[in-house]
Parts: C-alpha cells; structure tokens; sequence
C-alpha cells in the first residue's frame, strides 16, 4: 500500500490521483436526475438538506422507534453521545445502509463531518498496491462502496460529496460547508506515477493535521482497527469536524434551565437579535424596559442563544405564569427545540397562559397543548382567554404583517 509521508504530501498525493479519478469508468458515472446512483458533481446533488421537514420528520420518527418516548429517546440519545457510543451503535458494522442512517443523523444533528473510506472488507491492506491489477480490484471496489455510501446517505437525505480529487478537499478548509459530508476516497499516485490506493489511516492523519478534528472515530466490521486475524478491518473513518451542535443536542436534555431575569447576566442585545430575527419583526424599544418593571419576570433561555422564552407573572388568579415570547432561532426551527423548551417551562413552571397570533404556523401544535382557546380578532388567547385577549402589544406597530406572537 502507498503511504502518506506527511498531511501536506499526503494531500498532494490525493490531489494527484484526482486526475485520474475526477473522471471515474464510464458505466460508474451517471447523469441526469431520478437515477438511483449518484452524481459526481456538487451541482447535481439534490438540495434535500433544506427541506428540514422531512429531516425534522424522520428524527422524530428514529426517536419515537428507539424511545417510544421522545423524551426518554433523548435522555438515551445524550447518553449515548456522551459514552461516545454513538456512532457505533447507530451506524452498523460494514452495512452502508446503516451506516448511511447513522451519518445522517450526525449531519441532521448539525455535526460537521469527514468521512474517509476505508478499504472494503474484500481487499487486504497488504494485496492492494502489489500489482497493477490488484490495485486497480482495490480502486474498483472502492468506487463501488463509495458509491453505495453515497447513495445510502443521500437516501437518508444527508447531502454528500464524494472526493476522489483532494484539490476539492483541501477546499474545505475554506469553505468549512456544513451542509455536506466530504466522502474521500485515499487515492494517490506513487513515485512511478501510477496511481495507488493509499493508507486510509495515513490520509486520516494528514487530514486531520490540516481540518484538526475534535473526534476521530473508526467504524468497522469487527471491532478495532484489525481483526482477530491481524488483517484490516478499517472501513469508515470519521473526523468530527465540530461538534459544537452536539453540545447543543447533549444540552436538549437540561439546558433549558429558567432564571429570574432580575439575577442574570443576560446579553440583552443577542436576546433581543434572536427575539426579533425570528419574529421577522421588532420589538418596541421599551419592551425590555416593561419586563424589567415586573419583579416576577423569567427568561428561559439555551444553548447561545438559539430558543428562548419570556415568562412574566400575570396577577391572575393569584399569579400566573403568561408566556411572552415564546422563540426558537430560523436555523434551528422544526428541530424538536420548540417542544424540548415547551416541556421545560411546564416541568419549571405549570401551565402558562399565553396568544399568538392567528396566522401563525404554529397554532395547530399550540391547540395540542391547551385545554382551551379563544380566536378574538388577530388574536388566538390560550388558557386565561378572557385575561389574554386585552394584553398589549409588544411589538412595533408600523409593521403590520409578520409572523404572530
Ligand atoms: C407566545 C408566543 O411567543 S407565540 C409565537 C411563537 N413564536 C414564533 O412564532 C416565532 C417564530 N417561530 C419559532 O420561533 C419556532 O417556530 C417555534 C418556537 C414556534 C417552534 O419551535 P420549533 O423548534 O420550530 O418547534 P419544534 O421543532 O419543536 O416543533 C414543534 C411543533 O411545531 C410544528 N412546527 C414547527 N415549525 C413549524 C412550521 N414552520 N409550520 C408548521 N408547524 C411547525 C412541528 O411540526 C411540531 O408539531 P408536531 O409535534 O405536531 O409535529
């Protein structure tokens, strides 16, 4: 097997063999949509990360089967990603289609990945480079399992991009785009100028020299890099890139911690961007100035700032909980953050009270989680109804269609 002597060369190495393998054998390409196997271009690539519906659809699904409980599938999903059990358990052992799944679920969990292709379990590390034949069986079954990862994540809508020139990965330091998942085949070509199926290990080091990865993770058949008969068994391997989302999904579980605004340091200007940003409209200037007026007034807030909800005691039957704003941020909507921090303020503060507008989208999921409602004009009051409906408004006057409140 060709070896990777440095990050540098070793990029070098697999940018070189790109040449060969920008252009893969004609009856492994394909054109034009609707095919089951996948494009090679970037441009081809269907934008199915956008639709966060299905992707919100299918997590929610995934949680149900492995919970029944959502709430105790995330308590499980935390752990499991806490043990660094995650990937393991949820991306099979040498299955593409399983591991598809699981990658995907790191993409949809917003975690920045590399995945680097191992050799597949019908080649021997040692077989590999040893003659042109072997190596091009090597190349060849590559291509093959890549292809089938490829399409595997792609059914699992992840947006991928396989590399068989590292000129485009090496890009990737620039452009650090979340939104796909670099698959690198580790090609190279040695000093005869023949190309070469390099060490995937070797290419996982030199990546990681150059993108400095918080986690790298191998996947295999058997457990541990070789089996029990000292052959490879690498398949996969991962680089987390960031898991900066992760401290965000390990935070599901508990970050929605309230406090009483009266005692937290609160960055008031990044509540109020997240508050306006997502409401697509402003709140008046004073809005902030009339919380601070009432001493019972609670902020629940995650994560840097991406949900939050104003909580202000309403003196209402002896006190009232009157949900205020209620916000998630653009990116993270339909994520299951809405209904996480929902289950947080019941747990923290019983049933709340609280309207929205009545063009909402929301409103249906809003009707699920009240004993009662009330449509008055452009508002719909929850609970309290009678109380809810005469509240001011809160937010600039002069815009006049914007989401509800
Ligand atoms: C008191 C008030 O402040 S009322 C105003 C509410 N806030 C806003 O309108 C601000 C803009 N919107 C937001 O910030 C967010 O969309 C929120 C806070 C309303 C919901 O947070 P999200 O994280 O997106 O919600 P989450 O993903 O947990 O989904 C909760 C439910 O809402 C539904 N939902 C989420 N987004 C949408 C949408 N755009 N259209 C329709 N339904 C939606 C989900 O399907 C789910 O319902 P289900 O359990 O029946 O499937």
């Amino acid at each position: 097997m060709a070896k990777v002597s440095s990050g540098s060369s070793g990029c070098r190495a697999v940018a070189m063999a790109g040449q060969f393998w920008t252009r893969p054998p004609a009856e492994e390409r394909t054109t034009g949509h609707g095919s089951k196997s996948p494009s090679w271009s970037q441009q081809e690539l269907p934008n199915v990360w956008s639709n966060r519906t299905l992707i919100y659809r299918d997590v929610k699904t995934f949680l149900n089967e492995i919970g029944g409980d959502p709430q105790e599938a995330r308590y499980w999903f935390t752990a499991e990603l806490s043990a660094g059990r995650f990937i393991s358990s949820i991306c099979g052992p040498g299955d593409d289609s399983e591991s598809g799944f699981g990658l995907s679920l790191l993409q949809w969990m917003d975690m920045k990945l590399v995945v680097v292709m191992g050799l597949p379990p019908e080649i021997e590390e040692e077989d590999s480079a040893k003659t042109g034949t072997e190596s091009s069986l090597a190349r060849t079954m590559m291509v093959k399992h890549c292809q089938a990862l490829t399409e595997a994540l792609q059914h699992n809508s992840a947006n991928v991009m396989p590399f068989f020139s590292s000129e485009a990965l090496l890009q990737l330091q620039h452009t650090q785009d979340e939104s796909i998942i670099p698959l690198v085949c580790p090609v190279g070509r040695d000093a005869a100028g023949h190309s070469s199926v390099l060490s995937p290990i070797q290419v996982t080091a030199a990546i990681s020299q150059s993108l400095h990865p918080l986690k790298v993770i191998f996947l295999n058949s058997s457990g541990g890099i070789r089996n029990q008969n000292r052959k490879k068994a690498v398949y996969y391997l991962i680089l987390l890139i960031s898991v900066c989302v992760c401290v965000c999904v390990l935070s599901h579980v508990r970050i929605f911690t309230l406090h009483r605004y009266s005692s937290l340091d609160i960055d008031i200007d990044r509540l109020l961007a997240l508050i306006n940003k997502s409401f697509e409209k402003n709140l008046r200037e004073d809005y902030i100035a009339s919380l601070k007026g009432l001493n019972e007034s609670a902020l629940a807030f995650c994560c840097r700032y991406s949900a939050a909800a104003i909580i202000t005691t309403e003196p209402v039957n002896s006190g009232t909980p009157y949900l205020d704003k209620f916000v998630v941020s653009s990116s993270k909507q339909g994520q299951g953050t809405g209904q996480i921090l929902w289950e947080c303020i019941r747990q923290d503060l019983g049933k709340p009270f609280w309207r929205s507008r009545a063009t909402n989208r929301i409103n249906p999921w809003f009707f699920k989680h009240c004993d009662g409602s009330f449509v008055n004009g452009r508002w719909i009051s929850y609970e309290l109804v009678e109380y809810a409906k005469y509240l001011p408004d809160s937010s600039c006057s002069h815009i006049a269609t914007s989401v509800g409140e």
